[in-house]
């Protein structure tokens, strides 16, 4: 009996020896059990992203392929966007639609036989009404007057010479409207956008980004705004379309650290340009215009910041120029983004912020498509004004 008992309990024990080692063995020839959530880069709250392999990293930015970035939405391709050349060029139609009232109302105006008091008004009016400034306007109106006496009896297409060296004139011909992304000796180019909420400023930090990397840059993104984690979310799928990495953290976290580490990997990856998005709204102006401040501070520790694009709806017309005006106090403006030339007839708006802020308008918004961001160029600009709904 008892040999018996002896015997059963062999046999369990040999079974479960031969079952365990059964069960052990897949898991030491196969892949390794998953990491945590967290390691995986899949956003725990309180956490920051992880840094992927720096050297498969740079191999594989050298053989051309994408760098996953932590965190990062799983971007199915990476993009190749148009060059910039020529893309106002390509856009002309868009923004000839949206400016054909402005244009074409100041043609037919000034083609009038007679230009009495009442027609000069009006077109004073029509210019104002385009957002041009009242000073402007007047300006304008004023050199026309002169010119159309000089002039006498006009055909349409002096009519048309007339009016395009006038606006060109208050436009400006000579300004540089290049934004500065070449990279230099103290590392990579770096170019802050600032503005209000919803003018489009992350848009606008993702697109320039599609626009560099078109044209063969290298692109660091840096999600400063850290009050709206759904901007830092925004920017990381502009970046991982473009295979552009992006440097974030937590929400509420301070935007001039992330700022810094942004231009730090800017500086370890050899990348040409970091853009800093930054936050547009904060519970208090002076609290967000101290921060933006700061941001711009922390960043000249490490080096210069080449350009400092306010981002303006060209929609929002006195309102937006009112909070231009404020930013322009916090930061060194250096440059105007136009956002929405596209959903208005107001194109006047170029001449009356150019004025305003003293900076030129570099480039312009005329969608919402990914590529709809283009370089400003003042002739094509004024040639689709004038050319109406060609
Ligand atoms: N039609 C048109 N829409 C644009 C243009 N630029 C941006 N937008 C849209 O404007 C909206 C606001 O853009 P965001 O980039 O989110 O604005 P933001 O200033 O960064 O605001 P937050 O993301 O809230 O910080 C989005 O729906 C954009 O697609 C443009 O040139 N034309």
């Amino acid at each position: 009996m008892d040999y018996t008992i002896f015997a059963v309990i062999i046999f369990v024990v040999a079974l479960l020896v031969v079952g365990g080692a059964f069960l052990i063995r897949p898991r030491r020839s196969g892949a390794p059990p998953e990491p945590p959530a967290e390691e995986r880069g899949e956003g725990a709250a309180g956490t920051t992203t992880a840094e992927p392999d720096e050297e498969s990293a740079q191999h594989e930015r050298a053989a051309g392929t994408a760098v996953a970035e932590p965190g990062a939405p799983a971007a199915a391709e990476i993009e190749t966007p148009p060059p910039s050349a020529g893309r106002l060029v390509r856009l002309r139609a868009r923004l000839a639609r949206s400016q054909n009232v402005f244009g074409q109302s100041l043609l037919g105006l000034l083609s009038a036989d007679r230009l009495d008091e009442s027609a000069w008004e009006e077109i004073e009016d029509t210019l104002i009404t385009a957002d041009v400034g009242v000073t402007s306007a007047a300006q304008i109106v004023e050199n026309l007057r002169t010119k159309v006496k000089v002039l006498g009896s006009r055909t349409p297409d002096e009519v048309r010479d007339l009016l395009r060296s006038e606006l060109l004139a208050q436009i400006g011909t000579d300004q540089d409207r290049t934004v500065h992304t070449e990279p230099h000796a103290g590392g990579p180019a770096v170019v802050m956008v600032v503005g209000v909420n919803g003018t489009g400023k992350t848009t606008t930090a993702g697109k320039l980004a599609r626009v560099l990397v078109g044209d063969g840059r290298s692109v660091v993104l840096g999600a400063a705004d850290t009050f709206r984690a759904a901007a830092a979310d925004q920017l990381e799928t502009w970046g991982s379309r473009v295979g552009a990495p992006v440097v974030r953290r937590d929400e509420g976290a301070d935007p001039a650290s992330v700022a810094f580490e942004a231009v730090t990997r800017g500086m370890d990856d050899h990348a040409d340009t970091v853009i800093v998005d930054t936050a547009g709204r904060l519970h208090t102006k002076t609290g967000l215009m101290d921060e933006l401040g700061k941001v711009k501070r922390v960043v000249e520790k490490k080096t210069s910041v080449d350009d400092v694009l306010l981002v303006l709806d060209a929609t929002t017309g006195q309102n937006g120029l009112r909070q231009a005006r404020v930013f322009a106090e916090a930061v060194n403006i250096s440059g105007i983004v136009l956002t929405k030339l596209d959903g208005t007839a107001k194109g006047g708006i170029v001449i009356q912020v150019q004025r305003e802020l003293g900076v030129p308008v570099k480039l312009v918004g005329l969608g919402e498509g990914p590529d709809d961001l283009a370089p400003f160029d003042h002739e094509a600009f004024v040639d689709a004004i004038l050319e109406g709904g060609e």
